[in-house]
């Protein structure tokens, strides 16, 4: 016999005591009947009604806006962007908060997810517990810092730009999103009709004049010419193989950090915020302590920021290896660096590739993994290699924080911590975690 399916309660109201908040841009609350609430546009402290986006009857929570502020915290201003809010744009989870307290919840998220994942309180991680802003970011209380230097549009079904709801395939159009860098939004991506499209990406290079439209066409579509408010190269995305080819312009774009010219070529990876390569590079060298004649990996090393950071400091004598998967980064990256003899970029994934190097000791490691982390197994192997210390650069505060707990199995500790405000708006932070052997200085 077929079990009855449980009643929905999408748009059923709760008014809620909000609680902590959770990682993902969400708080916590309960409804009277003790049913777990993720409720987003709330803060913790406050009183609010509460409706429901998704979940049902009995299910283990329930998704969640907060519709209705009964009691505001201190730490809520009006919202400034007029595409925010409940069944609105999804792509900034704190604009309801200041600048302060929304680092201040980053924070309390890291600190929760070591805790629960790898057992560490904020001092045996060797962190102070805040979230700094990027390296020279100001935002004044109120103003929305203009910082995304990649936007990728979503176009409704009648052409126009928009960006995607929370958790939907909806479309919210917009006329200007506030987050988008100067150079983004002087494209004018926004008053155009994209038909056919299915999304248009913007890149805005930092420290070169590179301007950058990746088109997405929905199968079938014919591409439109680009006309823009300024020039740009155009690339295009084969919508049945994924791959990634040019229409007119150059391929790449030219992006400045740690003092070189990086080419990122196809939409590569390249860090969002202006900020984000050159405060990344300080605080892994700052922790790293680079020596002359070190062997180095760089491992999910894209387009090589951190090789070429590492390849200046070890010297001539000195060696680094970088890995990655993409093979565009990977000629990128070859190109990046070819003025260094003893720099070698391998292409394929971490965890086939290193096995088949035969190192078995290296002097530093960095590691930059995609969202989902390294994962036990190329943990391990890396800790076997004796590493003086390794640096962990991490977009996802739980992939970490599960990393950091093989590391120690494998005889690492964290010696220090520290988490960067790369994403203003959202719900993402930036860590850089050091390790050394737990043996020293114990
Ligand atoms: C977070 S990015 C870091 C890139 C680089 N460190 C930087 O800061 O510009 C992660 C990179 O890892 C690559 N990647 C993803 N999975 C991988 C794997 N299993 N092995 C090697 N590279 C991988 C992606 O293509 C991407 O370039």
């Amino acid at each position: 016999m077929q079990a009855e399916p449980r009643k929905s309660l999408v748009g059923e109201e709760y008014e809620v005591e909000i609680g902590p908040v959770a990682h993902g841009g969400h708080c916590i609350a309960r409804t009277s009947e003790g049913q777990v609430l993720f409720v987003r546009h709330a803060l913790p402290g406050e009183r609010v009604v509460a409706r429901v986006t998704e979940g049902e009857e009995g299910a283990r929570f329930l998704r969640a806006d907060a519709v209705q502020v009964l009691d505001a915290s201190k730490d809520r201003i009006d919202v400034p962007c007029p595409f925010a809010g409940p069944g609105r744009c999804g792509g900034c989870d704190w604009q309801h908060a200041k600048p302060g307290a929304q680092r201040r919840l980053k924070a309390d998220v890291i600190a929760e997810q070591l805790q629960h994942l790898a057992g560490l309180t904020p001092e045996e991680a060797g962190w102070d517990g805040t979230v700094m802003p990027a390296e020279g970011d100001k935002v004044p209380a109120g103003q929305v810092p203009s910082w995304r230097t990649r936007v990728q549009y979503a176009v409704t079904a009648d052409g126009r730009a928009g960006l995607r709801r929370h958790r939907s395939h909806e479309v919210e159009p917009i006329d200007h999103c506030m987050i988008a860098a100067e150079g983004v939004s002087e494209l004018g991506i926004e008053k155009r009709v994209w038909t056919g499209m299915d999304s248009v990406e913007a890149i805005a290079a930092t420290g070169s004049q590179d301007r950058q439209v990746i088109l997405t066409p929905k199968p079938g579509a014919r591409l439109p010419l680009v006309e823009l408010d300024r020039p740009v190269s155009v690339l295009r995305v084969d919508e049945r193989s994924g791959g990634v080819h040019r229409v007119h312009g150059r391929p790449f774009v030219r992006e400045r950090a740690d003092g070189r010219t990086h080419r990122v070529g196809n939409g590569g990876f390249w860090q969002v915020h202006p900020r984000a390569a050159d405060t990344l590079v300080t605080a892994v060298m700052q922790g790293l302590l680079p020596r002359k004649g070190d062997m180095a990996l760089d491992l999910y090393c894209g387009v090589g920021l951190f090789a070429g950071a590492l390849a200046d400091r070890v010297g001539e004598q000195g060696a680094v290896l970088g890995i990655e998967s993409g093979k565009r980064a990977v000629e990128d990256a070859r190109h990046n660096l070819a003025e260094f003899d003893r720099v070698r970029i391998e292409q394929g994934k971490v965890e086939s590739v290193l096995p088949r190097t035969g190192i078995t000791e290296v002097d530093l490691i960095v590691l930059d993994p995609p969202r989902a982390g390294a994962g036990r197994k190329t943990v391990e192997h890396l800790a076997s290699l004796g590493a003086r210390r390794i640096a962990y650069v991490a977009c996802d505060p739980a992939a970490l924080a599960r990393d950091l707990g093989y590391f120690r199995d494998g005889g690492y500790r964290v010696r220090t911590l520290r988490a960067f405000d790369l994403f203003p708006m959202t719900h993402h932070v930036e860590c850089v975690a050091i390790l050394e052997p737990a043996t020293k200085g114990s």
